[in-house]
C-alpha cells in the first residue's frame, strides 16, 4: 500500500513539475539566443535597463529612444526577466509586421489587460481573430462616408469654440482637444451624444484623465521590475491609483453601452445596414453591429466592454494627439500653414463657411502631406511589441519563439538613412516622387500587415476635416519652438507642459 502511495505521490510530482521543467527549457533557449544579441549589461533583478530607472517623466522616453542609436539596429533588453529584442530597420521591420503567424501581442500588453481586457489592441491568439472579423465591416469606407457629417459638424463646434481665445494670447489646448476627440469617437462608433467639448458632461473630461493616469502608472509597471508583481502593485500608490481610475472608465463604458442597448432593445434590433434621414443605406456602427451581433450569437457582456474601452482609447486618444502636433508644426511654420490655407480657400472658394464633405477632403492633397509629415515627425504611437509564436531570422540572428520583440516606430521614421535630417518638420517628404524611393515599410505610423490599425481611414479623415474647419479660419501660432519640446511617455507621447496656441481670425 505504501509502495502504491508512493507511486502516486512520485506521479503527481512529476505531473505537477512538467510545466516548470518545461519553462526552464524555453527560457535557456531564449536567453541562448538573445544573448548573443548586442546589449547593456545585464544585472540581477532589474536586468539591462538600470540605466531607465530613476529618470524623470519627459527624460524617460528620449533615454528609450537613444538606446536605439547606440545599441542599434538590432539589440537586446533584459527588462527583469523579460527578455526583448529590439528593431527598427524597416527591413527588418517589415519580416515581423508581415507575418501572418507571430500576430501575438508582447507581454507588456498585459498591463492593458485591467482596462482594454483583450480587446482588439491588446488582445491575441483565436479571440483576436474572431474578434477582428467581426468588427472589421464596422470601418467600412461606407459607413465613413456617413460620419463624415459628425466630423464636419465637429469641426464647425471646435472652430466656434476656439473664437472664444481670440485676442487672449497663448492658450493651452490638449483640454479642448482631448474633448472633442471623446465626442467623436461616442457619437460616430457608439452613436451617443455627449457634447463634452461644449461643457455638458463633467464624467467625460473625468474619464479622460482617470484614462491618462491610468497609462503613467502602466508605464511604470514596466519600467519597475517590482511593479510587475501583480500581489506587490496593487499595494502601492500607483497600483491604488489604477484601481481607482479602472471604476471610473468602467462605470463610464457601461453608461454607454447600457444607453444603447436600451435604445436597440426598444427597436428590436437592427439589420446589418440602417437608413439614414435622406433614406441611404448604411451599415450599422461599432457598437450597434457588436450589440446586434449579441443577440443572435455567443459574445459576452464583458466583450462588448473591450472592445468599447479599445475603440474610446483607439479613436479619442490619437485624433487629439495628432491634432496636438499638428497646431504645434504649423503653428511654428507659417510658411507650411500658409500653404494649407492657400489649399482650403480654393476648395472653399465657393463659400468659406459651408461644412467640409468627405469630397473637399479628398481634394485636400497638401494637408495630408502636412498629417503624415506629423505622424512621422512626432511618431506619438513610439513603441509596438511582438510575442513571437515561431522562431524569425532578423539580420542573421535567430530570435526565438517566446521572445519579446519590439518595434520602434520612432527610431524607424528618425532613421537618417530613410530621412535626411530628421528632426526636421517637411512636408514635402510626403510628395508622391519621394515616397516611391522610399522602402515601403519605412512610413507604417498606423503598423501594417495582419495587425494594421483598423481605424486608419477614419484617423486620417476626421483629423483632416477638423484641422480644415479651424484652419481655413484661423492663423496659429504655437509659444513652444519644436526644438524645445519634450515628451512624456504614456504608451501615447505627449508634450510634458501641453501645447499653447494664439488665435487670430483671418476673416473679420
Ligand atoms: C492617427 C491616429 C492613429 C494612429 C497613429 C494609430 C496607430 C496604431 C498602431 C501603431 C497600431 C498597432 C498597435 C500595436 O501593434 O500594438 C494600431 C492598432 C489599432 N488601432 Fe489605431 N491608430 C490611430 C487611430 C485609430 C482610431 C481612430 C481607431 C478607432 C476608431 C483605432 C483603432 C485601432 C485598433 C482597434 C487597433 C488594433 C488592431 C488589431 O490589432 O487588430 N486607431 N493603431
Amino acid at each position: 500500500m505504501d509502495f502504491v502511495l508512493a507511486v502516486v505521490v512520485c506521479f503527481l510530482g512529476l505531473i505537477l513539475a512538467l510545466p516548470v521543467l518545461k519553462r526552464r527549457k524555453t527560457f535557456r533557449r531564449i536567453s541562448y539566443y538573445i544573448d548573443r544579441l548586442p546589449g547593456d549589461q545585464w544585472y540581477p533583478l532589474v536586468g539591462s535597463v538600470a540605466g531607465l530607472f530613476g529618470l524623470k517623466r519627459e527624460d524617460l522616453f528620449q533615454a528609450m529612444a537613444n538606446r536605439h542609436l547606440r545599441l542599434g539596429p538590432i539589440f537586446r533588453s533584459w527588462y527583469g526577466s523579460l527578455p526583448v529584442v529590439h528593431v527598427y530597420k524597416p527591413e527588418h521591420v517589415q519580416v515581423i509586421m508581415k507575418s501572418n503567424t507571430n500576430v501575438n501581442k508582447g507581454l507588456f500588453y498585459r498591463y492593458l489587460f485591467p482596462w482594454l481586457g483583450q480587446g482588439l489592441i491588446s488582445g491575441s491568439g483565436p479571440k483576436w481573430r474572431m474578434h477582428r472579423k467581426i468588427i472589421t465591416p464596422s470601418f467600412h469606407f461606407k459607413i465613413l462616408d456617413s460620419y463624415g457629417e459628425i466630423f464636419a459638424e465637429k469641426g464647425a463646434s471646435l472652430a466656434k469654440y476656439f473664437a472664444g481665445y481670440e485676442g487672449k494670447g497663448f492658450v493651452e489646448v490638449t483640454g479642448d482637444l482631448t474633448k472633442i476627440g471623446l465626442d467623436i469617437i461616442t457619437e460616430t462608433a457608439m452613436r451617443i451624444k455627449l457634447d463634452i467639448l461644449e461643457g455638458n458632461n463633467s464624467q467625460g473630461v473625468e474619464y479622460a484623465n482617470a484614462i491618462m493616469s491610468f497609462l503613467q502608472m502602466t508605464y511604470k509597471r514596466v519600467i519597475n521590475p517590482l511593479y510587475k508583481i501583480d500581489s506587490f502593485f496593487k499595494f502601492t500608490a500607483a497600483g491604488r491609483e489604477s484601481e481607482r481610475c479602472q471604476n471610473i472608465i468602467h462605470n463610464f463604458n457601461q453608461h454607454i453601452i447600457q444607453s444603447r442597448k436600451k435604445f436597440l432593445d426598444a427597436q428590436g434590433g437592427l439589420g446589418t445596414e440602417e437608413e439614414d434621414e435622406l433614406g441611404r443605406k448604411k451599415k450599422v456602427s461599432f457598437l450597434d453591429m457588436l450589440l446586434n451581433y449579441q443577440r443572435t450569437n455567443p459574445f459576452g457582456d464583458e466583450e462588448i466592454e473591450e472592445e468599447v474601452s479599445t475603440f474610446m482609447f483607439g479613436g479619442f486618444d490619437t485624433t487629439t494627439a495628432t491634432l496636438t502636433y499638428a497646431f504645434a508644426a504649423l503653428g511654428n511654420h507659417p510658411e507650411y500653414l500658409a500653404r494649407v490655407q492657400e489649399e482650403l480657400d480654393e476648395i472653399f472658394s465657393d463659400d468659406p463657411t459651408r461644412k467640409v464633405t468627405p469630397q473637399d477632403v479628398a481634394r485636400m492633397d497638401y494637408l495630408d502631406r502636412v498629417v503624415r509629415e506629423v505622424l512621422r515627425c512626432f511618431c506619438f504611437v513610439p513603441f509596438i511589441y511582438r510575442n513571437l509564436d515561431e522562431d524569425i531570422e532578423i539580420a542573421g540572428y535567430t530570435i526565438p519563439s517566446g521572445a519579446n520583440l519590439a518595434i520602434s516606430l520612432y527610431n524607424l521614421h528618425h532613421d537618417p538613412d530613410h530621412y535626411p535630417e530628421p528632426y526636421n518638420f517637411d512636408p514635402d517628404r510626403f510628395l508622391p516622387e519621394n515616397c516611391a524611393k522610399r522602402h515601403p515599410y519605412a512610413f507604417v505610423p498606423f503598423s501594417a500587415g495582419p495587425r494594421n490599425c483598423l481605424g486608419q481611414k477614419f484617423a486620417m479623415r476626421n483629423v483632416k476635416t477638423l484641422l480644415a474647419s479651424v484652419l481655413r479660419e484661423y492663423n496659429i501660432k504655437c509659444q513652444q519652438p519644436l526644438e524645445d519640446m519634450k515628451y512624456t511617455i504614456e504608451i501615447v507621447l505627449r508634450p510634458v507642459n501641453g501645447l499653447h496656441v494664439a488665435f487670430e481670425r483671418r476673416r473679420k
